[in-house]
């Protein structure tokens, strides 16, 4: 054979191929037997071809390596047999390329592939079963959280960054007492007075006809809240002329990063090596979180220093119950300040789009549909007659048409917008026939659970009035709500959350029982959600976010 450029690729029977076959096949896919005259001329010359056709050689190989990883993981994994299409189980690029609308993919392909599909090479997504969903997140649960994932959101020594379930029980066990609901009730004033304030930003909007941007500043209370209540130090968003969005756009533009560092997170580890005196210079809202950072890391240092020489430190908050050793669990080691301000950040994020969410998606469905807050009106008016009197959160509870408003609220802002992949532990387990081997990922997320039409039916429709057909029919829709996920990593600020949703909206509307009415935002906005772990309106419609104004009559 001469001439013509033709590459054939050889396998060696004798090769270590049963131990590693695949870069060997790589190996053996270099040989151009263009210049082979012989055999021991081209075993003289192979130096030299190596040299001359270098790019092809490199090309030649990295095809050969790639296409034997994918024909691997497609038909030789242990997930093989799991359905779902060719390109997601070969590589996470798949997931990549749909970015923060990937959940709406996942969707897609549990319509075409069943309850059941493989997502990425190493995952499996279950779609809305509420069995499925026990068995993997309960108290106790041996799944543990998944580290391709977790480890990309940054927070490594909060309790939500925990991986191992051992860690995480020795950092929950410290958060705990601050977050039970006799804390909570303790400290509702906190609420009600961040509540007060979102009524007179409402009133000076409606003085000056001004629409009031009611999704900034429903983000602002979440904020002021967890910060005053945990470290007992305001931030003060609800009293700042851009209402927080500073903080909330630093929240938002690290969401993109979430993607790249699970592809690579080699980029992850670089970025963190950043030093904090450079992050203003690389971009403004790495500065700003890093500022604020520095400072919380400031605020647990004094603190430390002051406890240290044994002085009143007011009242508990979350930093000085990490710092004291005292009423933890065994094994519980006292973090350093660079550690607990891991876990204030976490908090915050969580707390601030979250909470933030559910009353921006319960109050624009008020205003947007007058039957609805009509309703609503005449039932808080009948059970607070004083407008001006503070309506308690034990009170409003017990409100059965309010109830509806929230959990609607929360199951159509969907928690996290994420699916919460965990680890499959030993000796592996079995979902839908499918045995999954130990240390699958396996996830489920909100956003099938709460829009399941046989538990919901038209389940993109605000409907209170589903939640008020008896216990038995509460429970069961109950069963499917996990907007704080569930077991024993279900968040610990709920019992907080429920007050401020209870508090901000019943004050809101017994305060403004007539006459409000959304500006310009559409249900299709409302309804379109990026996912970066927490969800986000996407900046495309920001003109159309929620405001709510009065309208004038001409
Ligand atoms: C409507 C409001 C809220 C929703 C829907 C919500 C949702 C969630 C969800 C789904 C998780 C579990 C995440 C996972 O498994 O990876 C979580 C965890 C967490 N949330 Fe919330 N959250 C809300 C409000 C809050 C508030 C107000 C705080 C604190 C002030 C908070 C702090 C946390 C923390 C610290 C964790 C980690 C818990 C752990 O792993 O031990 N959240 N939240």
């Amino acid at each position: 054979m001469d001439g013509g450029g033709e590459v054939k690729v050889f396998f060696s029977s004798s090769s270590p191929a049963s131990t590693h076959p695949i870069p060997y096949i790589s190996l053996l896919a270099l040989v151009d037997v263009r210049t082979a005259g012989s055999r021991m001329a081209m075993d003289q010359s192979f130096t030299g071809l190596l040299l001359a056709y270098k790019w092809h050689v490199l090309v030649g190989a990295i095809a050969t390596y790639v296409a034997s990883i994918c024909i691997y993981r497609r038909y030789f994994h242990p997930l093989a047999r799991i359905p779902g299409p060719f390109l997601p189980a070969v590589t996470k690029l798949y997931q990549t390329t749909y970015h923060s609308r990937f959940y709406l993919q996942i969707e897609k392909l549990h319509q075409q592939y069943g309850p059941i599909v493989r997502i990425t090479p190493e995952e499996v997504h279950i779609a809305a079963d509420p069995d499925s969903y026990d068995r993997i997140y309960h108290v106790g649960s041996k799944y543990s959280k998944s580290p391709n994932f977790y480890n990309a959101l940054c927070a490594p020594y909060s309790s939500f960054g925990a991986l191992s379930n051992e860690v995480h029980r020795l950092r929950r066990g410290a958060t705990n007492p601050m977050f039970s609901r006799q804390k909570v009730l303790d400290l509702e004033s906190i609420v009600q007075e961040k509540a007060g304030k979102v009524c007179r930003s409402m009133q000076m909007g409606i003085d000056s006809g001004q629409p009031v941007n009611l999704h900034q500043i429903f983000r602002a209370v979440s904020v002021d809240v967890a910060s005053e209540y945990a470290f007992d130090r305001c931030y003060n968003f609800l009293e700042a002329d851009d209402s927080g969005a500073k903080f909330c756009e630093m929240a938002r533009g690290i969401g993109p990063a979430l993607y790249m560092f699970q592809q690579f997170p080699s980029f992850q580890s670089l970025a963190l090596k950043t030093p904090p005196w450079m992050a203003p210079y690389l971009s403004q809202p790495l500065g700003y979180v890093t500022g604020l950072q520095m400072e919380c890391v400031r605020q647990v240092e004094d603190l430390q220093d002051r406890m240290a020489r044994n002085e009143v430190v007011g009242r508990q908050t979350i930093f000085s119950t990490l710092l004291s050793p005292e009423d933890k669990p065994d094994g519980y080691v006292v973090p350093t300040p660079w550690q607990i301000k891991d876990e204030a950040y976490s908090m915050l994020v969580a707390a601030a789009d979250t909470t933030g969410n559910a009353m921006t998606v319960a109050a624009f469905n008020v205003l947007y549909n007058q039957s609805i807050y009509r309703r609503l009106v005449v039932e808080l008016e009948a059970n607070f007659p004083d407008p001006t009197k503070e309506l308690s959160f034990v009170a409003l509870e017990k409100l059965p048409y309010l109830t509806g408003v929230i959990k609607e609220g929360l199951r159509l802002s969907f928690g996290v917008m994420s699916r919460l992949p965990r680890v499959v532990p030993s000796p592996g387990a079995t979902f839908y026939d499918h045995f999954l081997p130990a240390g699958t990922a396996i996830s489920m997320s909100g956003w099938m659970m709460h829009r399941d039409p046989e538990v919901f039916p038209d389940p993109m429709t605000f409907d209170p009035e589903r939640w008020m057909k008896g216990p038995e029919e509460f429970r069961r829709l109950d069963r499917n709500m996990v907007p704080f996920g569930r077991g024993s990593r279900q968040c610990v600020g709920m019992p907080l959350a429920y007050a401020e949703l209870y508090i901000t909206l019943g004050t809101l509307f017994r305060r403004f029982p007539r006459g409000l009415a959304v500006y310009k935002t559409t249900q299709e906005t409302m309804q379109d959600y990026e996912d970066y772990f927490s969800s986000y309106h996407p900046y495309s419609k920001r003109d159309k976010w929620f405001r709510a104004y009065v309208p004038t009559k001409s």
